[in-house]
């Protein structure tokens, strides 16, 4: 008998389904070029992504996780960040492996499915339609949907009271430690992909319920 039975699965979208980082890297570095500014690379905004794209582009701008650049500089940057991935959204992101069996199984096997993102919405709905998944999905909250993301609970608490369903029947996928944080305070179950991005710390230090590396997990996981 398994540990985790939920009657509700939400799961996150960047790290978790989908690898995005080579377009935002993309578009990051296309940024900077433009400000004049240096590029910063791949391994290093696998690091600022999850917190959504206002926060990424304060990150670019600083050269780190932590901190805040000039306002005036924000200012400019971020409207030329919108417009390089509003043409950027999809063109390098691809599924994880595994990832497209593992959500058939999850919706043949009868659960309601909920897509959890703190991107926004704006490039949340067209990234799901190109990679085919959209229609898995009975809700899709972005970052800009509700007036508070991840890791507050908000939209998990949203999602929840949409199916009906109580929140510790409820199951958060994730990759970062804002997942798990929103799911603790939702009072949601949380698993956790070893491949995902946090910032470039372990996602077990965060201690999830369980860690897997491909969705195709999920079969052995959530059978009774
Ligand atoms: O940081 C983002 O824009 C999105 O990140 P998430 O899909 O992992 O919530
Ligand atoms: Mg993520």
């Amino acid at each position: 008998m398994s540990l985790l039975q939920p009657k509700m699965i939400l799961i996150d979208l960047d790290g978790t389904l989908v690898d995005s980082v080579p377009d935002l890297t993309y578009c990051v570095d296309a940024m900077m070029a433009r400000l004049g500014r240096p590029a910063r690379g791949e391994a290093a905004v696998r690091t600022w992504v999850g917190n959504g794209i206002e926060r990424l582009v304060r990150r670019a701008l600083i050269g780190r996780l932590d901190g805040e650049p000039d306002e005036t500089d924000y200012q400019r940057a971020y409207p030329i960040f919108l417009e390089l991935y509003a043409e950027n959204t999809f063109n390098r992101s691809q599924i994880y492996p595994g990832v497209r069996e593992g959500l058939e199984f999850m919706r043949d096997a009868g659960y309601p499915l909920g897509c959890v993102t703190n991107k926004a919405a704006r490039f949340t709905e067209p990234l799901l339609q190109h990679l085919g998944i959209h229609d898995f999905f009975g809700i899709v909250i972005s970052g800009d949907t509700l007036p508070r993301k991840k890791p507050d609970p908000l939209p998990l608490i949203h999602a929840a009271g949409h199916f009906g369903v109580k929140p510790e029947a409820s199951l958060m996928i994730g990759d970062s430690v804002s997942d798990v944080n929103a799911a603790r305070a939702a009072g949601f179950k949380i698993i956790c992909t070893s491949y995902g991005y946090n910032h470039g710390v372990d996602i077990r230090e965060s201690d999830p319920d369980a860690v897997i590396d491909s969705f195709v997990e999920l079969r052995e996981l959530l059978a009774s």
